[in-house]
């Protein structure tokens, strides 16, 4: 308990690093802050910026937060006086203009983040922005294909998925054989009191629905334990406020999607949940294997069932655990004639890499570092030309945006619209 305590407070309040060599200077656009606040959910996303990148920042020795801009410059103000950021711009473009700035963190509302990427690439920064990276597919497609982006000294793009450079979520993928994999339930949640009809979430043309808000990080899941991607959503259903305004948002969705090796892929998200908060969870069925043992007469075989699952693959630095458990079973080959069942069971964490070993096991990292924090460390590394243990391609925003559109097109809601800016 004291070291869950000692843990998530330092990674709110992380010692501050001096700043060396050459630090990326990022521009913030957006100042959501406190101020802003009618919900918990609102209390969350003002604290985008500060945990996406404002508090990662602090102890990362080569990342500045050096600018803001929003739409209302006196509240741009305080949000810099209040986070310690040197410059405040009157406009969003300002922030892009400036020759200092190296780095652009895009905390926007989804449909403005198609625009505003491909404005800071044009403008030469490299981008953060936020998940999901743009409202639909196409967009992706325009976006993360960018002549920009092929050039010698291309900008660096990456969308904030935060969650999958956590040690936690990479653990849990080393115990995963995907070609065996059956079955994987995914579940995501926030409670009702969370949320209001107001936030962007519920906006369409902002590109809200609970798809997009939360059950991306679902979807991530599922494409990452398949290491592949969805051949088709079979079914997708959905509830929304019918109200006449809110219509095309999901508060709530469950989607099923057929993988290419026969698998199923479930995801449930709400953001309308009970009113306890529940970790989000990922549970892997894996198809009946033989396990070979020489111990056993030539009559009979072993086989083993694994099971394993991943409580808290949102915010592994609160708390997670992986479960793993494999069932075991001595059968008769000739009638298959159970002689002999049982079960072993085991859990792990990984606050670091070194904690969780296998091919990372030399990237850095300390227990109370975010998921924010590891992703912050690796965009870094891109931006400065070091070796990447771990990314997020362009090529794979584009799939996850297309799965994302196949739930939207079997809900019967529409995929969220494309921009007009070009
Ligand atoms: N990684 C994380 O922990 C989280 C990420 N997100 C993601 O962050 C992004 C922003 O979501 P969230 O934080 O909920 O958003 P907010 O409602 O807090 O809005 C973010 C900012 O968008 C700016 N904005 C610009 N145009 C508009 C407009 N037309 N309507 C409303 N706001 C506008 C506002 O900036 P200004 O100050 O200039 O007025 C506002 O501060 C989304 O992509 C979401 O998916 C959301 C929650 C948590
Ligand atoms: O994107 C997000 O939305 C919901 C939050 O709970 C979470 O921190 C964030 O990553």
């Amino acid at each position: 308990m004291l070291s869950l305590l000692k843990r998530v407070f330092t990674s709110f309040g992380p010692p501050v690093a001096e700043k060396q060599g050459d630090p990326i200077r990022f521009g913030v656009l957006g100042a959501a802050d406190i101020a802003s606040v009618t919900t918990f959910w609102s209390l969350i996303a003002a604290l985008t910026p500060p945990l996406a990148l404002i508090t990662p920042a602090k102890s990362h020795p080569e990342v500045i937060v050096q600018a803001v801009a929003a739409r209302d410059r006196i509240r741009a103000e305080a949000f810099a006086k209040k986070h310690g950021i040197p410059d405040v711009k009157d406009t969003y473009q300002d922030v892009l203009d400036d020759p200092n700035i190296d780095a652009i963190f895009i905390p926007l509302p989804n449909s403005l983040h198609y625009e505003w990427a491909v404005r800071s690439i044009r403008a030469g920064k490299h981008v953060l922005v936020e998940k999901p990276a743009v409202d639909n597919e196409a967009e992706a497609k325009l976006l993360f294909n960018l002549p920009e982006l092929s050039r010698p000294d291309a900008p660096v793009l990456l969308e904030a998925f935060h969650n999958r450079f956590h040690p936690a979520v990479q653990k849990f993928l080393t115990f995963i054989n995907p070609a065996d994999v059956v079955h994987v339930h995914t579940d995501s949640m926030v409670p009702s009191w969370f949320t209001s009809k107001d936030d962007i979430e519920f906006n369409f043309k902002l590109g809200g629905g609970s798809m997009m808000a939360l059950g991306t990080y679902n979807f991530a899941m599922l494409r990452m334990v398949f290491v592949d991607e969805p051949e088709e959503c079979l079914t997708c259903s959905t509830n929304v406020y019918a109200d006449g305004i809110h219509d095309q948002c999901d508060y709530d969705f469950k989607a099923q999607f057929r993988f290419p090796n026969g698998g199923i892929g479930e995801a449930t998200t709400t953001l309308r949940g009970p009113l306890w908060w529940k970790p989000s969870e990922a549970r892997v069925t894996h198809r009946e294997v033989v396990v070979p043992d020489k111990t056993l007469p030539a009559s009979q075989e072993k086989v083993q069932t694994r099971q394993v699952t991943l409580h808290g693959f949102m915010h592994a630095v609160l708390w997670h655990r992986i479960d793993v458990k494999d069932s075991y079973l001595i059968r008769n080959k000739a009638d298959s004639r159970p002689v002999k069942a049982w079960t072993e069971t085991s859990s792990h964490k990984a606050y670091t890499y070194r904690d969780s070993g296998g091919k990372f096991a030399s990237a850095p990292g300390e227990d109370w570092w975010m998921s924010y924090r590891y992703q912050l460390e690796e965009f870094v590394n891109r931006v400065k030309g070091s070796e990447t243990q771990y990314w997020v391609s362009g090529e794979d925003s584009t799939k996850q945006m297309r799965m994302i559109d196949m739930a939207y097109g079997q809900s019967g809601l529409g995929l969220r619209p494309t921009s007009s800016f070009v």
